[in-house]
């Protein structure tokens, strides 16, 4: 599996000291606010686990599945929503976790459905941001890495479901994708 691996960007250490200065930002900012804080399924879940960690004050957490990519490099334009929140977010304060903010499409999709809900107020937080490739406005109000216009996989990033386990961040060998 790690030699389907062209380049390490972030390694495990590197990204836990910007998931802890993220936390602590997190924690200032949302304290006696009670979040409730969405992990964006599936790709955000090992960055949520961790994040949630260094949240030092109340919050709830839920779970939304979204899914544009599917088993490919390229977004399908679709951003389908195959399992929706449990928590009513009308009045409340919402931070969206992220691992990837690409073309954006996914993250202005959630952010409009929440706001169209009525949450009160509606911020992302996202491990990796790669601007170059966005379609759409979506700015996060936190972030871990810019990236370059590559394809990433690991810590849940994944190619045909594949290299989500990894516990860095890297970029894939083109040629892992360009024989399929
Ligand atoms: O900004 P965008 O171009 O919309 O891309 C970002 C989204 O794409 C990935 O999800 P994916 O659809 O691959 O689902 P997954 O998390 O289950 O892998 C990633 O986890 C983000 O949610
Ligand atoms: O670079 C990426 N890697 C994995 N999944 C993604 N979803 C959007 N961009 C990416
Ligand atoms: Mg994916």
């Amino acid at each position: 599996m790690n030699n389907d691996i062209e380049k390490v960007l972030y390694s495990r250490e590197e990204i836990q000291a910007v998931t802890e200065k993220l936390g602590k930002q997190i924690t200032e900012e949302y304290i006696d606010k009670n979040p409730i804080v969405i992990c964006v399924l599936k790709g955000a879940v090992l960055f949520m686990a961790d994040l949630a960690r260094e949240i030092k004050t109340y919050c709830e957490m839920d779970f939304m599945d979204v899914s544009s990519y599917g088993d490919g490099t390229k977004s399908t334009g679709e951003v389908k929503i195959i399992k929706d929140l449990d928590t009513p977010v009308e009045g409340r304060n919402v931070l969206i976790v992220e691992d990837i903010i690409d073309t954006g499409r996914t993250l202005e999709r959630l952010a409009d459905l929440l706001h169209h809900r009525k949450a009160k107020s509606v911020k992302i937080c996202t491990l990796l941001d790669k601007p170059e490739r966005r379609v759409k406005g979506v700015v996060p109000d936190y972030v871990g890495f810019e990236v370059p216009n590559e394809f990433v996989v690991g810590y849940g990033l994944d190619y045909a479901g594949r290299y989500r386990n990894l516990p860095y961040v890297g970029i894939l060998k083109p040629e892992v994708y360009e024989n399929k």
